[in-house]
């Protein structure tokens, strides 16, 4: 029998729950104040006026929706992109965001010719070791947080570009960081694609939290276009889960950045034999959607304020949940719960806080601390500040 999922196994545990003051922090998820989901109002739009043109239900091409794919990669590295206008990328619809790093992963496996590992931040999200080792690629560690701070240890993370094997490749998460909600300033990350350079490191970046981080998409994308104007070639995974609130639809994409059009041309060639023997191509209706909002301004004008409301909703319940615990006279410090950013936050919680917080209190997180903000709300808010600082006084 196989150990459940760190992530959707504290759900599961919920559920079971009686106590109504039951508070899910595990999976990452949006919810709205009143802990429901929330389909964005653009999304309901766009849907509609999909389902109005009565489309066929044929297969997509192995590579999806072009005009899907090709908004995606634009929302991405933004309209005035000098590699998107000189064609070098080679960009797939995805699985989602697991669907493009897992392309990406096979992509890598068979054909990178550098140093055969993948380095990834520790921690990380908990399924991108799964799938790169199911691809057949080693994963290692750099330092990324540092717990004594709940900060980002940028030295630490500096030290080790520099010692990993040349020509390995790096992931690095665009936004968001999951799970720690660290990210690098724009100074930092201009730091880091230099010496990327410098070492000759291949980066992948994950970006699956683009305008869910400030709200805003465009600085969401930073790193991605800092890493684009530095010249580097990378991978670039995608996903529409959370910032268009598409979790189920499985919409996301997957692009390789190459030298020129000539290599694109061969990658692409590359890209879809790979897809085709994982799943064929990928399913239309999510795309459908999320094309209708890429290609419409009206649409895309209300997605903006769409995801800006739910980021800007998460942020208002750091600065609230902070305040009750200061409220509450904690002595702790508590000001990385409103300097962390996006869907999480890196409590620094041990396993034995969380354990109590779960069975004294029905407050279930995962086991490293790790609080989906998306759960808290004005309502739980006070409860979840007294309960933390009753286990951590
Ligand atoms: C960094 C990162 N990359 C990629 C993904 C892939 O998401 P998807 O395949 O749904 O697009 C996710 C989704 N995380 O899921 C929520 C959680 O950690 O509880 C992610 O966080």
């Amino acid at each position: 029998m196989g150990p459940p999922d760190a992530i959707l196994g504290v759900t599961e545990a919920f559920k079971k729950d009686t106590n109504p003051k039951k508070i899910n922090l595990g999976a990452g998820a949006y919810r709205d104040d009143n802990t429901q989901p929330f389909v964005l109002p653009s999304v309901r739009e766009a849907e509609n006026r999909v389902l109005s043109r009565k489309l066929d239900k044929e297969y997509a091409t192995i590579i999806g929706i072009p005009e899907f794919y090709n908004k995606a990669i634009e929302l991405a590295l933004g309209k005035g992109s000098k590699r998107l206008a000189a064609k070098h990328n080679v960009t797939a619809q995805s699985i989602s965001g697991t669907g493009a790093l897992r392309i990406g992963a096979a992509f890598l496996a068979k054909f990178w010719q550098g140093n055969r590992e993948i380095y990834i931040p520790s921690p990380s999200w908990g399924n991108h070791v799964a799938i790169f080792e199911h691809a057949g690629l080693p994963v290692n560690r750099y330092r990324y947080y540092d717990k004594d701070t709940c900060a980002l240890d940028f030295s630490g993370l500096i030290e080790d570009l520099k010692k990993i094997p040349e020509r390995s490749i790096v992931l690095l998460h665009a936004c968001a960081h999951n799970p720690t909600g660290v990210d690098p300033t724009l100074e930092q990350w201009r730091e880091i694609s230099a010496l990327v350079k410098k070492r000759n490191l291949y980066p992948f970046i994950d970006m699956a939290y683009q305008g869910f981080a400030t709200g805003d998409i465009d600085r969401d994308a930073q790193a991605v276009r800092t890493f684009e104007a530095d010249g580097h070639d990378f991978c670039l995974a995608q996903s529409f889960a959370k910032n268009m609130g598409l979790y189920g639809e499985r919409a996301g994409a997957f692009t390789v950045l190459c030298s020129d059009e000539e290599e694109a041309a061969r990658v692409m060639s590359q890209v879809k034999i790979l897809i085709r023997g994982l799943y064929s191509n990928p399913p239309v209706h999510g795309a459908r959607i999320a094309a209708e909002i890429l290609n419409n301004e009206d649409l895309r004008a209300q997605w903006l304020k769409d995801v800006k409301l739910m980021a800007d909703r998460i942020i208002d319940v750091r600065t609230k949940l902070k305040d009750n615990l200061i409220k509450l006279g904690s002595s702790q410090n508590w000001d990385h719960i409103v300097n962390q950013i996006g869907m999480f936050c890196f409590t620094g919680l041990k396993p034995e806080q969380v354990q109590k917080l779960i069975k004294d209190h029905s407050v279930y997180l995962t086991n490293d601390g790790r609080v989906s903000m998306a759960g808290v709300t004005s309502k739980n808010v006070e409860y979840l500040a007294e309960s933390i600082h009753k286990v951590t006084k």
